[in-house]
């Protein structure tokens, strides 16, 4: 799972480079609606002239098999053929979805990331996990396919909303929290906001691509990065069956670390104080997400299908103190249903 992955401003160069080889025989674009407007002008100086652009509407509602249609469809009348190069230029969700698109079409097409949110650029796009939502459950349809490679241009981000800018946060803090515990109280003191995002997304990557070499398939240690994400993606698939109260990843992700956090402590892992220092950070970038008690049933049930599962046991990821993160810890639906109830009580 290991591709190489250029950061900085060499990255956009090192594409068209790429792109003009012999062995390409035609350049897609996968874009969303906005990336097509606000980021396609940066990256098109570097494309062939006679590249071809295929768009799907943004959002992750369109992370599903019918925008893959979308994508297989442009390909098969374009005639793309097997040494055609797909580049993803979007966020997580077209990184993800055009990396599953490229690997089923004709068994399989290289692609290449060219993320554009700070979520992308620090987590979505490394390590080859694709894949689309599924009958309400995330990535429930998926692949681990390798991109070709990874260009990761930090002045993407200058368009980005802040509201999405921090959902990127969020799985910056989980990697701190897993496997970093001087990032993260150096970066609890200085706070979230930063003029050094490239320092940020090349340590973020570093830190994955650790883990990742390691564990490509996640049998072991990669389920470390899926830390938050029990009980968020419980969060994130519950309330984007009701429209109007969507989270975004990270939104999601910032909430599960809380109640896994607090798992953690009810275990014995992580101390009372620890989890302070947690949530006080957590808080200092994030709103608490909205939810009613009688709603924590119902989302808590959304675990029974996370990935990491064995059976009807959920393992969730926990924190054995801050940077050190302990992956299959059994927990039981009731239980995330308590840490939910426990989010529900904190004051932001
Ligand atoms: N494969 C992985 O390892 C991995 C890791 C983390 C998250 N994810 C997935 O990533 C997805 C979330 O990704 P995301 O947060 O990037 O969401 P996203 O792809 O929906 O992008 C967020 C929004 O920002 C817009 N946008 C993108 N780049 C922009 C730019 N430079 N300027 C202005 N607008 C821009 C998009 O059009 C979209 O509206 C989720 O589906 C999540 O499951 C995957
Ligand atoms: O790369 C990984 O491994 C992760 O778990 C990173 C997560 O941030 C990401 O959201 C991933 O898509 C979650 O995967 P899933 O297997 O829980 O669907
Ligand atoms: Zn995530």
């Amino acid at each position: 799972m290991d591709s190489s992955v250029i950061i900085g401003p060499e990255a956009l160069p090192a594409l068209a480079e790429f792109l003009y080889r012999p062995a390409v025989s035609r350049v897609f674009v996968l874009v969303d609606g906005n990336t097509a407007r606000q980021c396609l002008p940066l990256l098109e100086p570097h494309l062939p002239a006679n590249y071809c652009l295929i768009e799907i509407p943004a959002g992750e509602e369109y992370k599903t098999l019918s925008s893959c249609e979308t994508v297989w469809s442009q390909l098969t009348e374009q005639r793309a053929d097997r040494h055609a190069v797909l580049v993803n230029l979007g966020g997580g969700v077209v990184t993800d979805l055009g990396g599953f698109a490229a690997a089923l079409y004709k068994r399989g097409i290289r692609f290449v990331q060219l993320p554009t949110t700070l979520l992308a650029q620090v987590d979505a796009s490394v390590g080859g996990k694709t894949g689309v939502d599924f009958q309400g459950y995330k990535n429930q349809l998926g692949v681990f396919q390798a991109p070709a490679a990874v260009f990761i241009e930090p002045r993407f981000l200058q368009t980005l909303d802040p509201r999405q800018l921090k959902s990127g946060y969020a799985e910056v803090i989980k990697h701190w929290l897993i496997a970093d515990v001087n990032a993260f109280d150096l970066n609890r003191r200085l706070g979230w906001l930063t003029d050094d995002w490239t320092g940020i997304i090349q340590e973020s990557v570093a830190l994955k691509q650790r883990i990742v070499a390691q564990d490509p398939l996640e049998s072991g240690p990669r389920k470390l990065l899926n830390f938050g994400h029990t009980v968020g993606h419980a969060i994130e698939s519950y309330l984007l069956l009701q429209p109007g109260r969507e989270a975004l990843h990270g939104e999601a992700v910032a909430a599960g670390i809380v109640c896994e956090s607090w798992l953690s402590v009810q275990r014995g892992l992580l101390s009372a104080e620890e989890l302070d220092k947690i949530e006080t950070f957590v808080f200092s970038v994030f709103d608490k997400l909205s939810f009613v008690l009688m709603e924590t049933a119902a989302i808590a049930e959304f675990a029974l299908q996370d990935k990491k599962n064995t059976g009807a046991t959920i393992n969730c990821t926990m924190l054995n103190g801050i940077g050190h993160g302990v992956f299959d810890q059994p927990v039981t639906v009731n239980e995330i249903a308590e840490s939910l109830r426990y989010y529900h009580r904190l004051q932001s």
